[in-house]
């Protein structure tokens, strides 16, 4: 870990070409063994695709609130959360008692029915907003693909030499949130965040951002830095299931999102992650193992239900 004062490039290009990626592998243990976040350039995302996924989340955050209202957040966390109904009191990074001045749509992975045995298995709720669903879905497959092979990178620039873990994201779990935060008064309490510090809780996180501004992540002396947008790039982190599979060599960071601009902001972060079964142990070749097992759904739920409002044990 070292001291920075802003975030790394990373060039995708041989990734996505499927060329010789020894320099970029190297870069890549290099970014995220010491800051655990980094622009990613040439990630072969098309830009028109982009430009649908934002016009589509303004076109539904426009929406009447008692149409949004109509796909509330779900037990399978698919729909609409509303403002200050998430908290992130899961979080040591600060005393956060204030929920999340923000508001967004989630999607997860498409199934045909809920399977009670399969942890947030179940089918999407869908606004009737024209094109949306198609824009989402496309945006989802390109972004799963881009997502299995940043995973592989991931995990070579971490040492890994037995990669079956990869097979758990054949059928990953998915979350595409399209995030708008209102802009907030000047005068706002010192603890009101768009998003409280935290650190996520999966494996990776590919974000697509406006050019609002907002998004601080932490250094290792406690420093805030800016991540502006970078026009072309996504700003990908590493979360905290990643830190686990390879036992601590790539970092999970904190970061939060303050909107001071007096402007709405609009962002996309996708998350990628295994399938729920998946048990989470630091990985062959990562070095003498320093976590305990996990599983991944069963972390997921104490996560879900601590930090959501729908997510509350009713029974
Ligand atoms: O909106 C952003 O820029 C970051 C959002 C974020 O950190 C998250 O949803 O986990
Ligand atoms: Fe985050």
């Amino acid at each position: 870990m070292t001291e920075f004062t802003q975030i790394p490039v990373l060039d995708l290009a041989p990734l996505v070409a499927g060329t010789d990626t020894t320099a970029l592998t190297r870069d890549f243990a290099d970014a995220y063994g010491n800051t655990g976040f980094a622009y990613v350039i040439n990630h072969g995302i098309d830009a028109a695709l982009l430009r649908d996924v934002f016009d589509a989340s303004q076109r539904f955050h426009a929406l009447p609130e008692a149409k949004k209202q109509a796909i509330a957040l779900d037990k399978t966390h698919r729909g609409y959360i509303a403002i200050n109904t998430s908290t992130d009191v899961t979080t040591d990074l600060a005393e956060v008692t204030k929920p999340n001045q923000s508001a967004s749509f989630m999607m997860m992975r498409e199934d045909a029915v809920a399977d009670p045995d399969i942890y947030l298995s179940g089918p999407n709720q869908w606004p009737d907003l024209g094109d949306f669903r198609s824009v989402c879905e496309a945006y989802v497959a390109a972004m799963s693909d881009l997502g299995r092979k940043l995973m592989g990178l991931a995990l070579a620039a971490a040492g890994v030499t037995d990669l079956a873990i990869l097979r758990a994201f054949d059928n990953p779990t998915i979350w595409l949130r399209l995030l708008h935060y209102p802009p907030q008064p000047p005068q706002s309490p010192d603890d009101l965040y768009g998003s409280a510090p935290h650190k996520d809780f999966g494996c990776l996180t590919l974000l697509a951002q406006d050019d609002v501004g907002g998004l601080q992540v932490q250094t290792p002396a406690g420093h805030w830095v800016d991540v502006p947008l970078r026009e072309g790039a996504f700003v990908v982190n590493v979360g905290d299931m990643l830190h686990r599979l390879t036992n601590g060599r790539l970092l999970s960071t904190p970061h939060r999102v303050i909107n001071t601009s007096g402007k709405a902001r609009y962002s996309v972060p996708f998350f990628f992650d295994p399938h729920v079964s998946t048990t989470i142990a630091p990985l062959a070749g990562a070095g003498p193992a320093r976590f305990t097992p996990i599983q991944f759904g069963a972390f997921l739920k104490s996560e879900l239900e601590a930090g959501y409002d729908a997510h509350q044990s009713d029974d």
